[in-house]
């Protein structure tokens, strides 16, 4: 996949462009209803004989437009939509750098100088989609500023429970440890890479080495609890039980929240190395206890039911 970065104004010329068959939008999650768009633009521009495309944003709109205050959270940070987008198998990624200037082209402008001017000669969006000035633009309006100079498809909307599946419903149930059900929209579990960063070696004395894993990423957490996930280390994936949290036994009044995993039937010094959270189901929540006996007696626990529910042995 080549990825092709552009700005406001941008300088490529239209005749050194292939043509492509485009989907539309910021696409954060890669989940089912993007994979839906996608994959109508790569179907169409198989029958055509285009080449497929994606064209998406960074950073987040609502960053740039000043709608939310912090770092905006992302399901997938940039690196890994590319990637997402890449084994989807789409030819050509468009990422827009969208600043203040880009947001307020109008609809026409958007559609001549980013679809006409890139020589997209197919768009494929959702039936919500919106372009330009303050969202003006729609896929109803679409065919007027097409200017007939390219075709388009309105993908129906995906839903599950009667709700669109949505980045932002996808973030809600992540941030609400609610990640076997984020699973079923993504059409894949939900990941975070992060770096394993030195603890306070206290896991150890308890019988339950854990890795502390820090996400240096703009990632939407999930939230407090125990939960079943996999870890990937140099590449290999092995089986883990996650605390996230602030460990209240110990009254440490840790002000940030930590993610510490004690992996399966690994012994390996990891610290700085690179360590990929595979989430799965969220056990029970953090609780203080009355000592370090009781914890250990819940971890045990919490270890049996991780290897049940994915059915390993518990050893
Ligand atoms: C599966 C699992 C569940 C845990 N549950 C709790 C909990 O409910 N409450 C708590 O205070 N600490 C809990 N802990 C966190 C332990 O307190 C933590 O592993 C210990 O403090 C070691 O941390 P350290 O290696 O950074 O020293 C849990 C740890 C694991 C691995
Ligand atoms: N469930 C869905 N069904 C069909 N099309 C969808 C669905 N979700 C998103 N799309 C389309 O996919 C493209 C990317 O959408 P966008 O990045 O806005 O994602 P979103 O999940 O709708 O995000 P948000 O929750 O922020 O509204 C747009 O063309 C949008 O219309």
């Amino acid at each position: 996949m080549e990825v092709i970065r552009l700005g406001y104004p941008h300088y490529k010329d239209k005749n050194k462009l292939p043509a492509t068959a485009a989907a539309l939008g910021y696409f954060d999650g890669v989940h089912l209803g993007h994979q839906k768009v996608i994959g109508n633009a790569m179907e169409i521009a198989r029958e055509k004989g285009l080449e497929s495309a994606v064209m998406t944003f960074y950073p987040h709109p609502k960053a740039v437009l000043g709608q939310v205050k912090q770092e905006v959270k992302h399901i997938t940070p940039l690196p890994e939509k590319i990637s997402l987008i890449e084994q989807l198998g789409v030819d050509y990624l468009f990422i827009i750098d969208f600043s203040t200037q880009f947001a307020s082209l109008t609809p026409q402008e958007f559609v001549d100088q980013y679809i006409i001017g890139l020589n997209i000669v197919h768009v494929s969006a959702g039936f919500d989609y919106t372009y330009g000035r303050m969202g003006k633009g729609t896929m109803e309006t679409l065919p007027f500023h097409s200017r007939g100079m390219f075709s388009y498809a309105t993908v129906e909307k995906l839903a599950k429970d009667e709700e669109k599946v949505s980045s932002t419903k996808i973030r809600g149930l992540i941030s609400n440890g609610l990640t076997d059900e984020a699973k079923g929209l993504l059409g894949r579990p939900y990941t975070t890479a992060g770096i394993v960063a030195h603890g306070d070696k206290r896991g150890r004395t308890i019988g339950f080495p854990t890795a502390n894993i820090e996400f240096n990423d703009p990632y939407v957490l999930p939230s407090p609890g125990v939960y079943a996930v996999r870890v990937r280390i140099r590449g290999t994936w092995y089986y883990g039980v996650c605390n996230v949290g602030y460990r209240p036994t110990f009254e440490i009044d840790q002000p940030k929240r930590s993610f510490e995993v004690h992996i399966f039937h690994f012994n390996d010094e990891i610290y700085g190395e690179q360590a990929t959270i595979e989430w799965h189901k969220r056990l029970r929540e953090e609780k203080k206890f009355l000592g370090i006996e009781e914890l250990v007696a819940q971890i045990s626990l919490d270890k049996q039911r991780t290897a049940a529910y994915f059915g390993i042995s518990g050893d």
